[in-house]
């Protein structure tokens, strides 16, 4: 039986913040089991926030500088973290921050210098791992499905609702997964009009009614026509989503019930056109799963054929590190981490880029 000790660090599209996943590993024969032991989410500050959700404007030279500060922040952060927690750390993996996603253009980007972040915390630190699958022609993402199959495979759909929404499940012997399409960015667009930063339990959108208008535009989407491997991002929330919102005029309770609406629909349409079983259960993480005005539409939508999970509060927010902290210690043993049956690439990988601490 082999043990890892492994930080994971996730900053996801809802810019709420970082995850810091200290997890334990251990294999035995092909079976992986995990523990999460400690765990710290660290809001971003409001200017943090705005550098981040700006990053796609800024010029060459300011990306590459931010790059560096931002893993330089990494570092510092996983530093405190370990000191403070008395932590025994074999290494961290991060995701980084995604500030460009255009898989069409063979293009993604995520911020937070490897070596900044190595030599900050003195460990060594396994990041970048969508590069080498857009490099392989695929989309670079979704990634955790490799860790829905390995850690969740009692459940037949793993929803992650997250800034994005999206969803893997089992198919012919395959994992399929795909963003399927709006979470949580465009309800935190909604409430941000009145300077919240997001709707507590849905208790705003409970409150709220359909606008049939919007409704009918947000489901016309053209992104919702593509065949998977996809996946999505900001610049498609910013170029095709946010004009729609923009365009309706209507109370923030409405703009947030409508969409609600709109994103179970979505997900309702994706699990029932995949289901073969009578009976299926669904895994829901992401920071959407503490949303129960979300959860009780999304029940509905998806009838009593589909048992919605919603587990504890600390997977809810931690599976999407704790699924890069596994694909790190994939990458450390040259196995699988990427699956090109959901990227589309040319072949599955072995992604990350290890760097040691200086
Ligand atoms: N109690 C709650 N009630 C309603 N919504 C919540 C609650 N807690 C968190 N959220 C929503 O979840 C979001 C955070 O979700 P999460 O951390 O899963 O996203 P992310 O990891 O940034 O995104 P992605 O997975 O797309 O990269 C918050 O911005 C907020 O909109
Ligand atoms: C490019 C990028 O950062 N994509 C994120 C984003 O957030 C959710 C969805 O869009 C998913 O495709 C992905 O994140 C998760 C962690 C993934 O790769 O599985």
């Amino acid at each position: 039986m082999k043990t890892f000790k492994v930080i994971g660090l996730m900053s996801g599209t809802s810019l709420d913040g970082l995850d810091l996943t200290y997890c334990h590993f251990t294999r035995t024969l092909d079976r992986w089991a995990y523990r999460i032991t400690k765990t710290q989410s660290i809001s971003y500050s409001k200017s943090m926030k705005d550098k981040l959700k700006n990053s796609i404007y800024l010029s060459a030279d300011e990306l590459l500088m931010f790059n560096n500060t931002y893993g330089q922040w990494l570092g510092e952060q996983v530093k405190s973290f370990i000191k403070t927690n008395a932590l025994e750390v074999d290494f961290i993996a991060s995701h980084g921050h995604t500030t460009h996603h255009q898989p069409e253009n063979g293009l993604t980007y995520q911020i937070g210098s490897g070596q900044h972040l190595a030599n900050a915390c003195k460990h060594k630190v396994v990041c970048d791992f969508r590069t080498n699958d857009v490099a392989l022609g695929g989309q670079g993402a979704p990634l955790v499905p490799i860790g829905d199959r390995l850690l969740f495979g009692e459940y037949d759909f793993c929803l992650n609702l997250g800034g994005i929404s999206n969803i893997s499940f089992e198919k012919d012997g395959q994992r399929i997964a795909y963003d399927i399409g709006l979470a949580n960015m465009i309800l935190n667009y909604i409430t941000q009009k009145i300077d919240l930063n997001y709707d507590k339990g849905g208790q705003l959108a409970k409150s709220g009614t359909v606008n049939q208008k919007m409704l009918d535009a947000l489901n016309a989407l053209d992104y919702y026509k593509l065949p998977f491997p996809k996946s999505t991002g900001f610049e498609w929330f910013e170029d095709k989503v946010v004009p729609i919102v923009d365009a309706t005029d209507e109370s923030i309770e409405n703009l947030l019930h409508t969409s609600i609406h709109h994103l179970c629909e979505q997900i309702a349409l994706q699990v029932k056109s995949n289901t073969t079983k009578h009976k299926s259960n669904l895994l829901v993480t992401g920071g959407g799963a503490l949303n129960d005005f979300l959860i009780a539409t999304l029940k509905t939508k998806l009838g009593e054929a589909v048992d919605v999970i919603v587990p504890s509060q600390e997977l809810i927010e931690n599976k999407e590190a704790l699924v890069f902290a596994l694909m790190g210690i994939l990458r450390i043993e040259r196995e699988i981490n990427v699956l090109c049956s959901v990227t589309g690439a040319k072949r599955d990988s072995s992604s990350g880029v290890v760097y040691l601490p200086n």
